[in-house]
């Protein structure tokens, strides 16, 4: 192992001289201004808790912070003074977000005028097609609606097109027009199926295939952080591994791959999600960084130092550890904690004593400090589809065992 360079002042990331293509263009947490010293508080305040979310103070109870009507008639502001978790937004930033109900509304009501997606045109949604359902999630940027188009079932992201600022507006503005771009380019059996995209004069939004089972996270979750049987384990991971491989192939780089962004189907099969629109914000304001994806980041990426592709696969390792363990990286450190711990002490999840050698070494390999020995996904797939192969056959043989020990009974 090399040995990680420190961790010192900025956390977050900066662009670079990558050479691939790049999602998120700008980044988790570039421009944060989130000092070694806030490190230190945030880590003190945080100590052994879980996933840190931190709120912006200066945010809460603004003046906005009664429930008021917007000059659009029938569009409410959520009440910040009553309601931080509904109206935190921004990954733990309190903004000014208008309702569920608000933002639903601002969508679907047919006085605001569509406008057409520059370019993409055939990939706009009808709105008339569409039915609006409940709020299922809120992810750092966008809060997910459950619906159908054309009666099937859909995942509806929307997102709030920020006010009285031009510059981020117009910024947000192209984002989402390239995040349409990929999603409407990447078409693969384990990558979320982009339906279409529209937007409106105050909101943007996306539609996806929905996926029944939500994310790995989630189930890892509900299942109280129990392992996943190790045959299926392997074939989720060769699902993401197959999916990210086929992104890589197009040059591009995901750079949030982590269990929240993967999403279960009700064949139990795995797609990636997540392509990039939620890092608008974080990129623009340099608010402080996204600390729930820590725990899935390369060192380097921690560090402003430059990445490839292989930051991807870093982030892969630790899912994979994630499935064959069922446990959240680092459970107890918080995020901020994790991610000093990583670049400065070297510190990775314990590989379990009884996990199948061949997917220890996939881990490992993986998540090598040094982005080069980190192998890219076609080889990590290989190695999966021989773990596949080697776990039948102990399964077989065992069968074996089992047949000629417990001779067969006629019935
Ligand atoms: N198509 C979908 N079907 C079912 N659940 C979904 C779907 N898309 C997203 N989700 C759920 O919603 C959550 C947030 O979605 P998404 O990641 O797209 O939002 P985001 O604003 O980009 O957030 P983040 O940056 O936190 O990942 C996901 O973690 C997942 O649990």
């Amino acid at each position: 192992m090399l040995e990680a360079s420190k961790f010192t002042g900025i956390i977050g990331i900066n662009n670079n001289e990558n050479k691939f293509y790049d999602f998120y263009k700008l980044g988790v947490g570039e421009n944060s201004n989130m000092s070694i010293d806030s490190y230190a508080s945030l880590a003190a305040s945080n100590g052994g808790g879980s996933v840190a979310m931190s709120v912006d103070n200066s945010s809460v109870g603004s003046n906005d912070s009664h429930t008021r009507m917007l000059g659009h008639q029938g569009l409410k502001r959520v009440n910040i003074g009553s309601s931080v978790a509904g109206s935190v937004n921004h990954r733990g930033r309190v903004t000014h977000a208008l309702s569920d109900d608000a933002l639903a509304q601002a969508l679907m009501d047919p006085n605001y005028p569509t406008e057409g997606l520059e370019n993409f045109e055939e990939w706009t949604i009808d709105l008339r097609k569409l039915n609006m359902g409940d709020a299922f999630a809120q992810g750092a940027f966008g809060k997910l609606y459950r619906g159908t188009y054309e009666g099937e079932e859909v995942a509806i992201k929307i997102l709030e097109r920020p006010e009285n600022d031009q510059d981020r507006a117009q910024l947000m503005e192209q984002q989402f027009q390239q995040e349409v771009m990929m999603l409407a380019t990447l078409k693969h059996p384990n990558i979320v199926r982009f339906i279409g995209a529209c937007r409106k004069p105050m909101v943007w939004c996306i539609v996806t295939e929905y996926a029944k089972g939500g994310s790995v996270r989630q189930f890892l979750t509900k299942r109280h952080n129990r392992s996943v049987p190790l045959k299926l384990a392997v074939k989720q991971a060769l699902d993401v591994a197959r999916g990210m491989e086929y992104v890589h192939r197009l040059g591009l780089i995901h750079r949030d791959l982590k269990s929240d962004n993967l999403l279960i189907f009700a064949d139990k099969s795995i797609k990636i999600a997540d392509f990039g629109v939620a890092r608008i914000e974080v990129q623009t304001e340099g608010m402080t960084p996204e600390t729930g994806t820590y725990r899935w980041m390369a060192p380097e990426m921690i560090q402003h130092r430059p990445y490839t592709q292989k930051v991807d696969v870093y982030s892969f390792g630790i899912v994979l550890w994630e499935l064959i363990t069922g446990m959240l990286p680092f459970q107890n450190m918080t995020a901020v904690q994790a991610a000093f711990a990583v670049v400065n002490k070297g510190v990775r999840p314990i590989v379990p004593p009884d996990c199948l050698p061949v997917l220890a070494e996939i881990m490992t390999r993986c998540w090598d400090p040094n982005p080069d020995v980190r192998p890219p996904f076609s080889d990590v797939v290989k190695m999966l589809e021989h773990a596949e192969t080697e776990i039948m056959t102990t399964v077989r043989k065992a069968r074996f065992r089992c047949c000629i020990t417990q001779p067969m009974t006629a019935d």
